[in-house]
């Protein structure tokens, strides 16, 4: 039996006065991969930047109900400890341009003012790079700058970034779409490596990624979780007809 590691009660979130994210119940098992999707605007990036409690940084953004890590709430841990907890992957590549790739792998300890002795950031850049299969590639150019690498090594760089921090839950928001088709493969064959290790959570609009990475699917509509179930289900048998009209393509 699956131990649960995410639990969302009534979790709702508002940009000032506009409903978003509308009372979402969800459990997620520990390593796995959890796919969200859902028409452009219906919630699913607010909802995974709530998780680690990014939503808020927004001005007028705000939210309620619980958000359950293990059996501590999310809502009323400090935001700090709870990113160190849940990392987040971007669209985008974002490696920063003027750091060397050791470095980069080292931001978040950086900028959380954590000090490391030399070995210890030896063995955590070494670690990490090995866990997003970048090591190789990139083990003597460590000094360079991030950006000489490929979309899709740069990629690999900013969840190696995202792994240096020891989180349990990774969010990744979209983040081979900005990618080409191998560097994407690449990175969705790292999903299922990463998935040993760590529960992924990802906002895809690529129906045939979440069906090729995840475990489980979540439907939003409008806010709502109008579906959650193990992908192979929710793609041949959806319960919902706004699922089922989403997947046959009636609406994007
Ligand atoms: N920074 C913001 N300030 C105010 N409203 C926002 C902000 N970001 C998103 N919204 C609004 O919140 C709603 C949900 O947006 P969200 O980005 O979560 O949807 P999404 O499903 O991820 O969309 P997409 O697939 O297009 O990325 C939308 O109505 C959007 O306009």
């Amino acid at each position: 039996m699956e131990s649960t590691i995410i639990k969302t009660v009534n979790y709702n979130s508002y940009f000032g006065e506009n409903h978003v994210v509308k009372n979402v119940n969800m459990e997620i098992p520990e390593n796995n991969v959890i796919a969200v999707m859902g028409p452009s605007g219906c919630g699913k990036t607010t909802f995974l930047r709530g998780i680690n409690r990014m939503h808020e940084l927004v001005t007028g953004a705000h939210a309620n109900g619980n958000i359950f890590l293990h059996k501590e709430d999310v809502m009323k841990m400090h935001p700090i400890v709870v990113r160190l907890k849940v990392g987040m992957v971007f669209q985008r590549p974002n490696p920063f341009p003027n750091l060397s790739l050791y470095d980069n792998v080292l931001a978040g300890y950086k900028l959380n003012g954590i000090k490391l002795a030399k070995s210890e950031r030896d063995k955590i850049v070494e670690e990490s790079l090995t866990k997003v299969a970048l090591w190789k590639e990139v083990k003597d150019s460590l000094n360079k700058k991030g950006t000489f690498l490929s979309g899709g090594q740069q990629q690999r760089l900013c969840i190696a970034r995202a792994v240096a921090m020891q989180p349990e839950v990774l969010l990744f928001d979209e983040p081979t779409s900005a990618l080409d088709p191998i560097s994407t493969a690449t990175v969705e064959e790292l999903f299922k490596e990463l998935k040993k290790n760590y529960t992924l959570i990802i906002v895809t609009h690529n129906m045939q990624q979440a069906a090729r990475v995840s475990d489980k699917t979540a439907f939003f509509y409008m806010g709502e979780l109008v579906e959650y179930d193990d992908t192979k289900q929710m793609f041949t048998n959806p319960k919902d007809e706004r699922t089922q009209n989403y997947i046959t393509g009636r609406f994007s």
